[in-house]
This record gives structure tokens, sequence and C-alpha cells, in this order.
């Protein structure tokens, strides 16, 4: 028997006035009161009545350079600044109103049927940030969010969301009077929904419903805690799947706990639009009384992190096949635009089937088409000099480098620069022209990989797209059919923006790449940078900018860059131009988007004891 088949109907009933008095709340909460004043919900993740904004859709190639603008913007936006004065916008929580239209979303790609959908509505299996009908009524205390193109299980297409109470500290999930947790369900994509509402519901802007379909979804054991709260192991009796469900305390007047949100949100944002492999996939979220819950793909394997604590260094076949996990990850991510900004072992998960998961996007930004990015965040041992310096920005670049100290962690299951303390560290990234050691043990290949990332130039660093034709990876084979197709979903624009490429096109794009007299043996930096060079070349254009000089700890012990290249184009831009798609032409690779125009808001960072695996989050 299921938690809600234990409810009396005494408890329904309670259910329901407290329902109504969340709703109160949370309404006072919208309008900014009892909360310190920081809550607002009149930034551009919401409308000026405080409604809320939808949830991605799942992308479809068509849809995915909108998509990724457009919905990244909300994530990018909430997360630009990184201040922790910043308002909050709860919009972006994934409480979403069905019909609205905040007007994001407004092009072609949104499906015909969206924004026509009001509360009524069937929900259907495309995803509610196209439709900006996100929230849909299910019971007076519970919201149902659309689907997800890689749902928990069979018939779960959508994800639920419920005003209830949750117990942090109770691993099972039930609450001090023993009656179990809600959680959301994920839904048939036809289920029906109710036009019935409660005016408390409606003016909050969300929608109440008769329909009640109780959740499945039950809090299990403690996987382990991070910055911003527990990580559980959830399980749907409905379709016996597993989920991570990560849970974080909300204390609303707490300045830390506005951070915690943020990066939360941001997370949240990030994670629901990404379907990848080698990426956790995204659930769904609840947001109850005192929590909010993340539902993630669980990943058995623990992290890498954990991995070379318990059983030591790598050997080089798994470095190898990991690597290239990894990097196919990468190159997704950013091809979407995405930066990670905290590849390290800890944030990478592996499940038993060896396979490999970037997680934890609490970090993760995306790029804006005119800008790079200026925070400074990371971990300091996976840190790029680019990022401690915080000097004219970064990009994409910075994963790599990153993926270069975490090759070194399999390597050594120690991070790059460990012999120094934290501060330390962070000055011999960014004021020394040194590269962490590499073992020797290595192979010339790996080796030679991993200078490539650890170039200090990050314009000399090649793509992650790049990486996967370097010797060390270019033969790993796991999944490899799968990942190339969905890394070519991914870069419809890398060809031609008209067509995806064949597998046939694949190959002799990537032949054409590494016929470019590439010996990575020989001479690794000079021949990639040549092929990168041939693109970056017919691009290059603007070489100084402005960048505030008081950014990083150690901008004063460096002279600041000179200059910094404009990157190519975005890729469709630069193709809408072109008659045809040319294989020979390296411009059609994706290469990093530096383009230092537009200066965000600064972070100024405040490290505190740094440590090895720790979060930077810890450090701020
Ligand atoms: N999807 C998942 N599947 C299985 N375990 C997970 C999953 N996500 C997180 N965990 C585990 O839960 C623990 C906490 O994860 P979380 O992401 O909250 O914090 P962290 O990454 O360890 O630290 P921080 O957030 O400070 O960087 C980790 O030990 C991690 O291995």
């Amino acid at each position: 028997m299921t938690w809600f088949g234990k409810k009396s109907s005494k408890n329904k009933i309670e259910s329901r006035e407290k329902t109504k008095e969340k709703a109160k709340s949370f309404e006072e909460v919208r309008k900014g009161k009892d909360c310190g004043g920081f809550l607002r919900f009149d930034s551009d993740g919401g409308d000026k009545n405080g409604r809320l904004h939808p949830l991605p859709l799942p992308l479809t190639s068509s849809d995915r350079s909108l998509a990724v603008v457009s919905g990244y913007n909300s994530a990018s936006s909430s997360g630009s600044s990184g201040s922790s004065d910043d308002p909050l916008d709860f919009s972006q929580f994934g409480l979403h109103n069905r019909g609205q239209n905040d007007g994001r979303f407004n092009s072609g790609s949104r499906s015909p049927v969206l924004g026509s959908r009001g509360a009524t509505a069937s929900t259907s299996p495309i995803h509610p940030r196209f439709s900006g009908a996100n929230l849909e009524p299910v019971t007076g205390n519970e919201c149902r969010f659309s689907p997800r193109s890689r749902s928990p299980g069979p018939g779960s297409r959508v994800h639920t969301a419920r005003f209830c109470g949750t117990n942090l500290e109770s691993p099972s999930g039930k609450q001090d009077d023993g009656r179990s947790t809600c959680h959301p369900l994920p839904l048939p994509p036809s289920s029906p929904t109710s036009p019935s509402s409660s005016h408390s519901m409606r003016s909050i802007g969300l929608n109440e419903s008769t329909n009640s379909t109780p959740s499945k979804w039950k809090k299990g054991k403690l996987l382990g805690r991070g910055t911003f709260g527990h990580v559980y192991l959830g399980f749907n009796s409905e379709s016996g799947q597993m989920c991570a469900i990560k849970e974080v305390r909300l204390v609303l007047d707490d300045q830390n706990s506005r951070e915690c949100l943020k990066q939360l949100n941001q997370e949240i944002s990030l994670l629901s639009q990404l379907s990848h492999p080698n990426i956790v996939q995204y659930y769904g979220s609840e947001l109850g009384e005192e929590t909010l819950s993340v539902y993630l793909e669980y990943v058995s394997g623990g992290s890498i992190h954990k991995l070379l604590q318990e059983y030591g260094a790598f050997g080089e076949p798994v470095i190898q096949n990991y690597t290239w996990q990894i990097l196919s990850g990468l190159a997704y991510l950013h091809g979407r635009h995405t930066v990670h900004r905290d590849i390290k072992g800890a944030n990478i998960l592996v499940d038993p089937n060896g396979e490999v998961k970037l997680a934890d996007f609490g970090m993760a930004k995306h790029i804006a088409s005119s800008s790079s990015m200026l925070s400074f965040k990371g971990s300091p041992y996976w840190m790029a000099p680019e990022v401690v310096m915080s000097t004219n920005g970064y990009s994409s670049a910075v994963d790599i480098w990153s993926l270069g100290c975490t090759i070194l962690e399999m390597a050594t299951s120690k991070p790059p620069w460990s012999q120094f303390e934290g501060v330390a560290a962070i000055f011999k990234i960014g004021n020394s022209k040194d590269i962490p050691e590499i073992p020797n043990h290595l192979s010339n290949e790996a080796k030679s990989f991993i200078r490539l990332c650890l170039q200090r130039d990050p314009s000399a660093r090649p793509t992650a797209l790049q990486l996967l034709d370097h010797p060390f990876v270019r033969d790993q084979t796991t999944t490899r059919a799968a990942n190339i197709s969905i890394t070519r979903d991914a870069f419809p624009f890398t060809f031609d923006g008209s067509h995806t490429p064949t597998s046939l096109e694949l190959n002799t794009h990537r032949k054409s790449f590494t016929s470019c007299d590439v010996d990575y043996m020989a001479m690794p930096n000079i021949t990639v940078s040549r092929a990168v060079k041939t693109s970056r070349d017919s691009s290059r254009m603007i070489t100084s900018l402005p960048v505030s000089p008081c950014s990083s700890p150690l901008r004063q012990y460096e002279p600041a860059y000179k200059s910094c290249f404009i990157s190519p184009p975005h890729p469709t831009f630069a193709f809408a131009a072109q008659s045809g798609y040319n294989v020979n032409d390296f411009s059609l690779c994706p290469v990093r988007r530096n383009t230092y125009l537009t200066i965000e808001p600064r972070e100024v960072p405040m490290f505190r004891n740094p440590t090895p695996g720790g979060s930077p989050r810890r450090l701020l």
C-alpha cells in the first residue's frame, strides 16, 4: 500500500485547508512579505501578476537553437550576477502556470497547442516550457508538471509538484505524524485535468484540481550530502524505477539559502533542457512547504572522486573510456552554449556499466551569444587560469582545462596542484607559467591529450568536439554510435544548418579534420592549434576589451590580457551566409564562442580554506 492510501478523509480535508494556508503564505511570499523583501516575482522570469513561467519542452532538433537561447536566458539571468542580493525568481523553480505566455517562447517553435491550452487541457508530451502552459491542476495541493523527454519510467511523462511538507531528516519520507511525504508522480501524457480551482491557488498562479493522482515517489536512504542539502534515493512504486532526490531546505530569510536556491534554480533550469547519456537526466522538481526537491537520474556507482578514494588511481584504459564519455557530454553541453564550470571527479558519476554522467550543474551557466562569463566560480584545483585571473571573461574552454585536471585526478587519485594549499594553488594556477605535473607512467597519447587541455591560453585549447578525435580517445567504442547521433543532433548547425548530417558526413568531416597534418604524438599543441587557428583566423575581429581590474585576487600580480579573440560568429548565422556545406572548412567546427563584448557584473571571490574536492560554493 502506498502512502496516499493511508490518508484518512480527515487528513485530506486538513490537507486542503493546509493548501489554502500554504497558498496564502505563498502569495505573501510572492508579494515579498515576511521574506525580508528579497523575493520578487517581477523579474524577467515572471509577469507583473506574479504568474509563473513554464518549464522547457524536450527539444526537437528544429527547436534546439531557439530553445537554447530562450531557455537558457532564464538560467543565465538567474545566475548571472551571482550576487546574493539579487532577487530570487521562484518562477524558475519549475512551478509554472498553464496558459501563461511570458513572451520568451513566442516564436515559430511553439507547438500549435501551446498557449491555447488552458487548465482543462490534457497533458501532452510537449514540454511546457514552450507551451506556456506548465502547471496543471491535479488536486487541491498538487500541481502537475508537463513531461520530460526522458521520464523516469513507463507512463511517467508528467511530473507533479505538490505543496506539502516533507521531512528532510527522515530517510523513509515519513512526516513526524507518521504520514509519508508527498512526491511527484509521473503521469501518462494524456491524463486529463480538472478545471476546478480555488481562489487562493489561482491567486498564486496555480490551479486546483479535483483530479487526484497520488504520487508514487518514495524517499529512501540518504545517498549523500552536498553544500545545499541532502540527496536521497527515490523509488517509484508504479514503474519500479529509482531516482536521486536532491532536497534543499527552504529558509527564505537566510542569505545563504537565497544563494542556495539560486544555484539550485540554475541547476534545474539547465538540467531540464538537457538530454544526453553522459549527463545526469533531470526528471522533475517539487516545491514543498519547507523543501525544494529535484528528481534526477539515479547513478548508483558514485562519483569518480569516490571511486578513486576507494580503489585508487585508474588504469589508462579506464581513463581513456571515461575521458571519451566526459568529452561527449561536454561536446553536447558546449554545443548548447552551456559551460559546466565545475568539472571534477566529485561531479562526475559512474553507473555500474561504466557509463559516466556529468552531474552537479549548480555552477553551469549558459553563455549568452554576445557575452562571455566573468564570474569567478569553480573548484580551485580544477580551475582554469583565466578563471582564476578573471580578466577577460571565459568560455567553454574552462571545462577543457578542468577535464585535463580531472584526467590527472583519475591517473593519480589526487587533484592537480594538490601539493599546494588552496590559496597557494590558486596563485600557482593564475600567476605562474606552470601546468600541473603529468605522471610519467601515462602513455604519450595521454600526455599529449592532457597538454592540449592544459594550455594556458584558452584559445589554444581544442574544443570538446575536436578532442573527440584525439588518438587518446578516438578508438573508444562504448556507446559511441548513440553518442554520435546525439552529439550530431546537438550540432545541426555544424554542418549547414539545413539538415542533420548522416554518419557518412560525420565521418567525412572527422576525416577532413584529422587529415589536417595532425600528428598529436609528435607536435600536439602545434598541430591542433593550427587546426583551431584556421577557424579562428577567419573570424578574429576584436582584440581588446575593458575589464574590471578588481575582480580577481591575483589580478594585481599579473598584467591583464592585452588582447582576446572574438570567436567566429554563431554557426547558425555563419551558415546562413554560406551556400553549402564544405567539410574542409574548419569554420564548420563548433569552436568556442569567446565573444568578449558584454561585460557582466563581476563576482568577487572570497576564498576560505578551499579543499580538494570541495565545492567552490563553500568558498564563496
Ligand atoms: N544523481 C545521483 N545519483 C546518485 N548519487 C548522487 C546523485 N547526485 C548526487 N549524488 C550523491 O549525493 C551526494 C551529494 O551530491 P550533491 O550534488 O548534492 O553534492 P556534491 O556534488 O557532493 O557537493 P556540492 O554540491 O557541494 O558540489 C554525492 O555524494 C553524490 O555522489
